[in-house]
């Protein structure tokens, strides 16, 4: 293996086990869309998607770049892998999707930002699946149903975003290199090609959840006036005493609606 220090602040864990790797593959869904991979690290993922589709990968480490390069030197003069040294962040800022045509985005991906990934990726017109390794509590929480605990403002948009999500399977921290001290897991999402979300209904998620196990009608009167909140409980039928976590993401979906109605 090479010499390479793992870099804590860019959330370096290698995966190394080859098993995983191979059930990463085969999840991949069977289609034409082109493959973006977020964090290549030293290529192990990469090497197995390759075999299988053209791809773009973006790494921000200067160091693993280099590596990178003559590991695959041969796929990227074949136009097969291109290789994109920047923050992906920035990447999306400047470029508002990360391919032009329709793609999956398959990654281990750096764990101090997957939830903001995810939700760019949900923004971004061409990715159609999602298929990533994230903190097995973040999955919980993107795949979480109307009454589960961990239901809050990232299981309502994927449930609203989505046709199907689920978590596939589960990493032990012994199939990294350096083993991470959580337990991941591997989430998959197929988003619904024709659904776009208002860029201001995860702002008014997070109120509806600032206090969790406060009632939601106390959590709204941070962001509504009182007389509307009244207005649309009785037109959505809603029952006053009702927590953020036992409501329906329609029923969100309904109540973004007229409160944006109501403020016009
Ligand atoms: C968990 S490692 C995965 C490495 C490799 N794919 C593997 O499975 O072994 C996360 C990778 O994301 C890269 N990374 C971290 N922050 C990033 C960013 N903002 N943009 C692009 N890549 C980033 C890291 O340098 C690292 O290579």
């Amino acid at each position: 293996m090479e010499k390479v220090k793992a870099k804590k602040q860019y959330g370096q864990n290698f995966l190394k086990d080859t098993t995983i790797l191979d059930k990463i593959i085969q999840s991949m869904p069977n289609n034409n869309n082109y493959v973006v991979e977020i964090g290549p690290g030293l290529g192990d993922l990469t090497k197995n998607l390759v075999k299988y589709k053209d791809l773009t990968a973006y790494e921000v480490d200067t160091d693993l770049i280099g590596i990178l390069e003559s590991k695959f030197a041969i796929q990227i003069e074949e136009g097969k892998l291109k290789l994109i040294h920047t923050d992906v962040l920035e990447a999306w800022d400047k470029q508002k999707s990360l391919h032009d045509g329709r793609y999956d985005l398959i990654a281990n991906l750096p764990y101090y930002i997957a939830t903001n990934i995810i939700l760019r990726a949900f923004e971004d017109k061409n990715c159609e699946h999602i298929i990533v390794m994230v903190q097995k509590e973040v999955a919980e929480k993107f795949t979480a149903k109307v009454n589960d605990k961990e239901y809050s403002s990232l299981g309502i948009i994927t449930e609203l975003i989505s046709v199907d999500s689920k978590i596939l399977f589960d990493v032990p921290p012994e199939s990294f290199d350096p083993p991470p001290k959580i337990i991941s897991s591997i989430l998959y999402i197929k988003k619904d090609m024709d659904k776009y979300l208002d860029k201001d209904f995860n702002k008014f998620l997070k109120a509806c959840f600032v206090q969790p196990r406060k009632k939601l009608s106390k959590n709204l009167t941070s962001v509504i006036d009182k007389n509307l909140i009244s207005k649309i409980y009785e037109e959505l039928n809603i029952n006053d005493n009702v927590r953020p976590h036992e409501v329906s993401s329609s029923l969100y979906s309904q109540m973004y609606t007229k409160v944006k109605d109501g403020r016009n």
